[in-house]
């Protein structure tokens, strides 16, 4: 690979800042092109002093990466994080200033995943507890009984790369592993030996160890609170080592000490390091919780694989080469802009609304979502050479409203491995037929369905496809800008962007003024409207059914929406945000 060399003094090689602990096995790949300064310790105001000079900024979890840090780092193309989450990033100001971010998506899974288990063992055997008694001086052996882990049941929320991870150690403990995750790739699920559950309820009941692996994102922000701890054994045992903030804090300390969950084993909090008398403080002071330092990703192996990767990826991008895991970079190359940039961005809202709409409805029924997915091009699209960009935003759609924000690494290279790896089939058709008639040059068409593997893997209610109701989406360009006009069988016209409420309702008098109503008492301001008018058979009688989209200034909250749902209202409402066109 191309690296920059230096063609006078040292002072003239491009420099690179890292403000954290990161393996030397990586960084020793750029002492010889690049100047290294591993500068720890740094406060906000240093950094923000000296960031102008760096060319690369190497952060861990701790450096937070603002807006303004970005804005006055005028020399800077890349920041790596030598991990996985970059919730410390603030990816939307970086690629505002057109800086790439980019991560290592798999190099510390193992030992997350091993940490978790260490948790487990230790809050099984009461392993803190006992080492701070011994050292004491002291011999309790009877105050110190554990359980075992064998024939338990381990409930996962999240079967991604760290949860099916620490499934399969699990399987070898001879633990019984069961999940919910309603994305989760079935098949992988399978062979992991892992039940799916259909939602939170069906899960937490059996669970004797619990754990999280998601990210934090706005479905799984204080997902685990009161009432889920409520729902758990008094017996059972928490482990959280994937963020702090997806479990309350608050009501985890009462339930300990209320004896109604009996231990947690906890690697993350909400803030870090804790600040004395917060929550996670009181957390981990108490008795039944072991508690560790974020620690995770805190191996010499993890450590060595993710610096490695992402010094790897500063050399390709200071070179001038794509890296292979950007967090933030285009899915598009440059001389394709022009043409498809437009279809590009309808594909992936498209995907977008598809996830928010559907999933939504599907989670509030105990349903399955779909995995399998028919993309039709029409018109002029179905004559490129190249539909990867389209295949890339497709996916990028589908899956950026259940990641953490910058999480979702997708473009043209890996989109076919992201989707393999989260179950996701996409078959992509080409139709002679011309949309001309309809008015556009170009159509597109997106239907969902489940996969027969998909059924049989999940433990939920199963799917009549004769009972499946339809999921389609289509859309085209005008313009250069996209539009939907059609949401299942509903024909619309609309242009997918910002905050959404998408309400069906019997096409009856008072359904708009309700919902218009209740919005405005909750002080949620519309900004445009379509109806969508649909005539359907109705037992015994017809009774027209009708879509409304509204534009709204901010997302409904779930308990606005819950509120839609009344037989003077309306019998479905999705909330869908999606950013601008
Ligand atoms: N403590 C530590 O040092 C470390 C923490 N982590 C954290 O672990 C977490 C998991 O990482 P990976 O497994 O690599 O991520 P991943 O992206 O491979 O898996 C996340 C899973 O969560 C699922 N999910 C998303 N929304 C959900 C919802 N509402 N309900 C149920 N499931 C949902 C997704 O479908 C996906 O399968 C991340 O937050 C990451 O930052 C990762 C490495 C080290
Ligand atoms: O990779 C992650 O998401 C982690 O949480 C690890 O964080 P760290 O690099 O140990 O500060």
């Amino acid at each position: 690979m191309p690296i920059p060399t230096s063609s006078g003094p040292d002072q003239s090689k491009p420099k690179i800042l890292i403000p954290e602990k990161v393996s030397p096995d990586g960084l020793a790949l750029l002492q010889k092109s690049f100047e290294v300064h591993e500068r720890k310790g740094l406060s906000p105001e240093q950094l923000l002093e000296i960031i102008p000079e760096y060319e690369a900024l190497i952060v861990r979890s701790e450096t937070k990466v603002t807006a303004a840090l970005l804005q006055a780092a005028k020399k800077l193309k890349v920041v790596a994080r030598a991990g996985v989450g970059v919730d410390n990033v603030d990816v939307e100001a970086a690629t505002k200033n057109g800086i790439i971010v980019v991560n290592s998506p798999v190099g510390n899974i193992n030992a997350a995943a091993e940490h978790t288990i260490a948790l487990m063992m230790a809050v099984a055997r009461n392993i803190g507890d006992a080492c701070a008694s011994i050292k004491d001086g002291k011999w309790e052996r009877s105050r110190l009984v554990g359980v075992e882990a064998k024939g338990k049941t381990l409930a996962i929320v999240g079967l991604g790369k760290v949860g099916l991870t620490v499934a399969r150690i699990a399987n070898g403990l001879g633990m019984n592993v069961i999940a919910y995750d309603p994305y989760a790739n079935t098949q992988l699920a399978a062979a992991t030996n892992v039940t799916l559950k259909s939602s939170l309820n069906e899960l937490l009941p059996d669970a004797d160890f619990f754990t999280i692996h998601t990210p934090l994102i706005a479905s799984t922000k204080g997902m685990i609170g009161a009432s889920e701890l409520a729902m758990m054994k008094p017996t059972a045992r928490i482990l959280n080592v994937s963020r702090g903030g997806m479990i309350d804090e608050v009501a985890l300390l009462e339930a300990l000490v209320a004896n109604k969950i009996a231990g947690a084993g906890l690697d993350v909090f909400t803030s870090e390091p804790p600040q004395p008398d917060s929550s996670a403080s009181r957390l981990i002071a108490h008795p039944k919780v072991v508690a560790t330092p974020h620690l995770g990703a805190s191996t010499v192996e993890a450590q060595e694989n993710v610096s490695i990767d992402v010094c790897e990826q500063v050399i390709l991008i200071l070179s001038g080469s794509l890296p292979r895991s950007a967090v933030n970079a285009p899915i598009i190359l440059p001389e394709e802009y022009r043409t498809l940039q437009p279809f590009v961005t309808l594909v992936e809202k498209m995907g977008s609304l598809y996830t928010q709409h559907y999933t939504t409805r599907a989670a509030s029924t105990g349903q399955q979502t779909r995995n399998t997915f028919d993309i039709t091009y029409e018109g002029s699209l179905a004559t490129l050479n190249t539909t990867k960009p389209l295949f890339a935003a497709l996916i990028k759609g589908l899956l950026s409203p259940i990641s953490s924000p910058g999480e979702i690494n997708i473009n043209i290279v890996n989109a076919e491995l992201v989707a393999k790896e989260r179950g996701l089939y996409v078959n992509e058709q080409r139709s002679r037929e011309s949309p001309e008639e309809k008015g556009y040059t170009s159509f597109v068409t997106l239907r969902a369905r489940t996969s027969r593997s998909a059924s049989h893997a999940r433990s939920g209610p199963r799917n009549d496809p004769k009972a499946e109701t339809e999921q389609v989406i289509q859309g085209y360009v005008a313009g250069n800008v996209p539009y939907i006009s059609r949401l299942d069988r509903f024909a619309t016209n609309f242009v997918p962007s910002g905050n959404l409420l998408i309400c069906r309702n019997y096409d009856s008098c008072g359904r708009i003024g309700f919902v218009g109503q209740r919005l405005g008492k909750a002080d949620v301001n519309i900004n445009f409207m379509s109806v969508a008018p649909l005539e359907r058979e109705g037992e015994g009688k017809n009774r027209n059914e009708a879509l409304m989209i509204l534009g709204v200034d901010k997302p409904a909250g779930k308990e606005i929406v819950d509120g839609l749902i009344d037989e003077n209202g309306v019998l479905e409402a999705s909330t869908v945000t999606l950013g601008n066109v």
